[in-house]
């Protein structure tokens, strides 16, 4: 009790605190509204730094531009992420030091996904190709008649399959274990983190989610240690098991320990952000059937719908509308109300000179920074549009043969530029290596879908709504969409 007083950063403004029991009180019942009540005081306090209470710990909430960019340029061992998420998440105790410990996935990240792009998609057009076939077809039947489909749940096990596809290739990406293992494993640790200061290492005995990686990937390493002495040779496959080989340490090159390690991580990371980033699109695409035409044909003039294997990565980045929608729905949906949480591991002093010390959590107001009307104008409206607009005023959509997506600040209003006022990829020092590949998958999965199917909610119009837990959000996780092929 007296370190959460002592933390609470007392020069700083904290609506409803006046003594430790009143900010216990005050931190459950927002718990139930974390977003309306971190709304309130970010209305309140406008671009000045406060606390908000969490049922655990205090939290210094940063909003304001130049403290954003503060925030996210601060080194990690002033501003630590990895504190911050052993913290919330007890890494060490859910998977085990090394999970936290070695790093070398964000290298193969940067550097192999990133320079493989084009390389890689037709193995991942094809893979999206196939789960939408065996995945989602095998529920609708042979029929054209609408059918409902538990959407997050399916197009999690497509997604999956395509990232490992890349990640480790045929034909582990559609062992069902090996897919069940990759897809639960962030779900389970983001479920049971919060409770394991209280359970300690049962998390790790249960779910033996490392000891399930190896048994499928050591198989795998073995038969390329054998074909390769040396993964940087050349002669390995084109995927990421080969690229973590290569950014290995030479000690860990052929380590099946420390390799099914990294591969848990590159899922953690991975798997349930696309998921739920495609999940959000697809609720938007039902509720607001005006976009699908749009949207298709645009689609139609960038690629060709009868033959998937022609995708390119630079006719995907054509689709500019498609690019906005996505961006608009992650703006809208998704990011918690408090995003990219960050430990002070020493003293931090913004730019305006106020001061943080060691032991404060610190985190961005994302859903304030992508609501404010401000930035954003109607920010609470969904313009599905809004930032392929920009870019069209520039660009003649229609004539693709002079269309320049890299002209000027073009990237600004691409899916994957981010901003102190768009934070939804993150910013600064950590800002996700992997977007690249996300919005190259994402843009694949929605462009076949709306060549392919028709889609709308149950009740015209209505969007599932996001389920909220304290501060977090997610898309509905069991809403049913109803899909019918297109004739
Ligand atoms: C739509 C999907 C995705 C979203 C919304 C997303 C979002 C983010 C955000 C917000 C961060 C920064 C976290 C922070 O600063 O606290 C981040 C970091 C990271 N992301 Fe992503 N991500 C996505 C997909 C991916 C994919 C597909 C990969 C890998 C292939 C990936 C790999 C990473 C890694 C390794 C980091 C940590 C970087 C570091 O510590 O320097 N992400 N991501």
């Amino acid at each position: 009790l007296y370190e959460r007083g002592r933390r609470k950063q007392l020069e700083l403004p904290s609506l409803g605190f006046k003594g430790i029991w009143d900010s216990y009180l005050n931190s459950v019942t927002d718990a139930f509204r974390a977003n309306a009540a971190i709304q309130e005081r970010c209305r309140k306090y406008g671009d000045k730094l406060f606390t908000f209470a969490q049922v655990g710990q205090w939290v210094v909430v940063v909003k304001a531009k130049e403290h954003v960019k503060d925030f996210y340029n601060a080194p990690e061992d002033v501003l630590s992420m990895e504190v911050a998420a052993e913290e919330l998440l007890q890494l060490h105790h859910l998977v085990g030091r090394q999970f936290c410990d070695e790093t070398y996935h964000i290298a193969a990240i940067k550097t192999s996904l990133n320079q493989n792009l084009a390389d890689i998609l037709p193995n991942l057009v094809d893979e999206v190709v196939c789960g939408y076939i065996d995945v989602l077809d095998s529920q609708l039947g042979s029929g054209h008649d609408w059918k409902p489909v538990r959407a997050l749940d399916t197009f999690t096990r497509i997604i999956c399959r395509s990232s490992n596809r890349v990640f480790v290739g045929l034909p582990l990406c559609r062992n069902e274990d090996y897919c069940q293992l990759a897809s639960q494993f962030s779900s389970n640790v983001l479920f049971c983190g919060p409770m394991v200061k209280l359970a300690g290492r049962l998390f790790q005995t249960i779910f033996r989610h490392h000891q399930r990686m190896l048994k499928h990937l050591e198989p795998l390493i073995t038969e390329r240690r054998k074909r390769s002495p040396k993964p940087h040779d050349g002669t390995l496959e084109n995927d990421m098991l080969a690229w973590l080989m290569d950014c290995a340490p030479a000690d860990r090159e052929y380590s099946p320990e420390s390799l099914a390690m990294r591969m848990l991580n590159v899922n953690f990371v991975a798997i349930h952000t696309t998921s739920k980033t495609f999940t959000h699109a697809l609720y938007h695409l039902a509720s607001k059937p005006c976009y699908i035409p749009i949207l298709r044909a645009e689609a139609e003039k960038c690629v060709d719908k009868s033959d998937p294997t022609t995708w390119t990565k630079e006719a995907l980045g054509r689709c500019v509308r498609l690019d906005s929608f996505l961006k608009e729905c992650q703006r809208l949906n998704g990011m918690g109300a408090l995003w990219m949480p960050r430990m002070a591991v020493d003293h931090f002093t913004f730019s305006d000179g106020t001061k943080i010390s060691p032991g404060t959590f610190v985190a961005t107001a994302a859903t304030a920074i992508h609501e404010d009307a401000e930035i954003y104008e109607r920010p609470l409206d969904f313009d599905g549009l809004r930032f392929s607009a920009v870019r069209e005023q520039r660009n003649d959509p229609n004539d693709l043969d002079t269309f320049e997506p890299d002209s000027d600040d073009d990237w600004k209003h691409r899916l994957t530029g981010t901003s102190p006022h768009c934070l939804s990829f993150g910013g600064g020092r950590h800002i996700c290596p992997g977007r690249f590949f996300a919005s190259l998958e994402l843009k694949c999965m929605v462009a076949y879908l709306i060549l392919h199917y028709d889609v709308k909610t149950q009740i015209e119009g209505k969007r599932p709504p996001d389920e909220w837990f304290g501060p977090t959000s997610h898309p509905a996780s069991n809403a049913e969409i109803l899909f019918r092929r297109v004739q």
